[in-house]
């Protein structure tokens, strides 16, 4: 069943220069759906704009984004604002805005809470903790802890936890690990993977790091200047990628055994096919 579609979703600078230029893509409820391309191709401004989230100045047209019933491109910025935190939530790269630096997370996730739903002050403390000791804190002690007494992997979980609180129906993580070392990161992944799984939520997951595309994904698009160019199931994206620019960013994966002293680049040191030219295989 299609949680989200998108139509015809055009991104604009206030020079009125397009970013992103049309792109259509659907996102079925539960899947992990990962948004990959290189550096500056739209895939954050893209995400963002969905529930309104654009940086000032741009500017978001589209034909239709579908979600739940309700068409995100033509209702008002209240209900929006509705939508944000409790049916769609977002996760960031820069876990340290998620909180800000001077109350407890606990004040901060009972914010959240006394905004969207009616539980008593009791009610709201118990699913706080709850949902700290599901990413793995200890509920009651990070709970009363400031963000800066906590490390940069236990704040980008506790900014999953408070994410997750609403139970949204997508959440949309851009870039979430980036900032995390490989084994608070491989964590956070696992987390958000068991998370959806449970909760039945779909990911919209923005990434450069193809392994972890391999590892999570239901379904990919790639992102190439402002466009998709090439969207489909993992398994065939990756085994039969049909775009010679897929082809080239997929084998620029490092792989995990031989790894070549150094990496190749992609335009430069690959062939069209995909094969590694001679300075990479000679490494
Ligand atoms: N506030 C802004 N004003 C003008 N241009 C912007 C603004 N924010 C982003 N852009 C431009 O929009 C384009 C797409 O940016 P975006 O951040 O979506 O790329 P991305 O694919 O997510 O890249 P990365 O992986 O590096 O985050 C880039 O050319 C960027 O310079």
């Amino acid at each position: 069943m299609e949680l989200l579609n998108v139509r015809d979703l055009k991104i604009f600078c206030p020079d009125n220069r397009p970013l992103v230029h049309g792109i259509d893509f659907s996102i079925r409820a539960g899947e992990w759906f990962a948004l990959i391309g290189e550096s500056g191709s739209g895939k954050s401004i893209s995400a963002f704009s969905l529930a309104g989230l654009l940086p000032n100045g741009l500017r978001r047209e589209a034909k239709e984004i579908q979600m739940l019933g309700q068409d995100l491109a033509s209702i008002s910025e209240g209900k929006l604002r509705e939508l944000r935190g409790t049916d769609i939530a977002y996760v960031f790269q820069d876990y340290q805005s998620a909180f800000t630096p001077y109350f407890t997370l606990g004040k901060q996730i009972d914010e959240v809470m006394r905004a969207h739903r009616g539980w008593t002050r009791e009610e709201r403390q118990k699913k706080a903790w709850d949902a700290l000791n599901e990413v793995g804190l200890k509920g009651a002690e990070a709970y009363g802890r400031y963000p800066f007494q906590l490390s940069g992997g236990q704040l980008q979980r506790a900014a999953l936890a408070l994410a997750m609180m609403m139970e949204p129906k997508l959440l949309i993580a851009d870039e979430p690990t980036t900032a995390l070392d490989a084994i608070s990161a491989a964590k956070v992944l696992d987390l958000m993977a068991r998370l959806k799984n449970e909760k039945g939520c779909a990911v919209l997951f923005i990434t450069h790091d193809l392994r972890c595309v391999r590892r999570y994904a239901d379904r990919i698009a790639i992102m190439q200047n402002g466009s998709i160019i090439e969207s489909g199931e993992k398994r065939k994206i990756f085994e039969n990628p049909q775009e010679i620019y897929t082809r080239n960013l997929l084998t620029s994966v490092p792989p995990l055994h031989n790894v070549p002293r150094r990496l190749p680049i992609v335009g430069v040191d690959l062939l069209e096919g995909g094969a590694l030219c001679a300075a990479t295989r000679n490494a």
